[in-house]
């Protein structure tokens, strides 16, 4: 058998609602470039270490060009198999790599192109974390706020322990025979692969990640991924 290899799945096939705007989000320029050009390019930062970087687009998606004039270039695959779901789009995505020639073995990573700021070096302690893990892992970062649960009318409930709970966040390290398996199985019904892989009985590996690595969601949040941005590039890390 050939050593495990590593893909990474960017799933872009959302439409981006809760942040409102013309276009999808990951097309929104943030510090001078589409959203999902900022996500790849951390991917790139690693060059050879990856088998294929894939993005997951919708099949009518007419805006993919133009945001990424030079992709899919070497090493990289553009899948038009964008579904219904966040969980559909990735099932879509799996199969197509699979159908391409991965193996059930290999890793993939699947990273939220909402997720802009992630850095080759965040990329670089999941897999350092989870190459060798018998059932792979995801970044997450720790709660930092008191945490409450609210009650129908609006109102605190109870206020709950914090020291166990993390926020989880993506990339997200699974094999690719299980996970599939498991996206299968789940439908829906998950909002990410751990949940996923959870249902099948296994613990996935919690990776120390960052709170600068945010999901871009609502409207303000692309002021604060700019100001990232810009301050990463003044100080010549990025
Ligand atoms: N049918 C879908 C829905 C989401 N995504 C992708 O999954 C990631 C995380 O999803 P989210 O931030 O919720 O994006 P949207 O679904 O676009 O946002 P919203 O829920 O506000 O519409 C994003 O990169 C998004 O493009 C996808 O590939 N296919
Ligand atoms: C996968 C994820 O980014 C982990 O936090 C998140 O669950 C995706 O969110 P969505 O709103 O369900 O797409």
């Amino acid at each position: 058998m050939h050593a495990s290899r590593f893909f990474v799945l960017i799933p872009s096939a959302g439409s981006g609602s809760r942040a409102g705007g013309d276009a999808p989000k990951q097309y929104r320029r943030i510090a001078g470039q589409p959203m999902v050009a900022h996500t790849l390019e951390a991917f790139r930062a690693l060059p050879g270490r990856f088998a294929t970087v894939a993005l997951v687009v919708a099949p009518d998606d007419r805006a993919v060009e133009a945001a990424l004039p030079r992709f899919p270039g070497a090493g990289e695959a553009l899948l038009r198999v964008g579904g219904a779901s966040r969980a559909a789009s990735v099932r879509n995505g799996l199969v197509a790599l699979r159908d391409a020639g991965a193996s059930p073995h290999d890793w993939v990573l699947v990273h939220d192109a909402a997720r802009c700021l992630i850095t080759p070096t965040q990329i670089e302690s999941l897999l350092a974390a989870c190459e060798h893990d018998a059932v792979g892992g995801l970044l997450a970062h720790r709660l930092a706020d008191t945490l409450k649960s609210a009650s129908p009318d609006g109102r605190v409930a109870v206020t709950l322990a914090r020291a166990d709970k993390w926020l989880a966040q993506t990339p997200q390290m699974f094999r690719i025979g299980i996970l599939l398996d498991a996206l299968e199985k789940m439908g829906d019904a998950v909002t990410d692969e751990a949940s996923a892989i959870e249902s099948r009985g296994l613990a996935p590996l919690l990776v120390e990640g960052s709170a600068q690595n945010f999901k871009v969601t609502y409207a303000e949040d692309f002021a604060l991924a700019e100001a990232v941005l810009l301050a990463r590039r003044n100080q010549g890390t990025a």
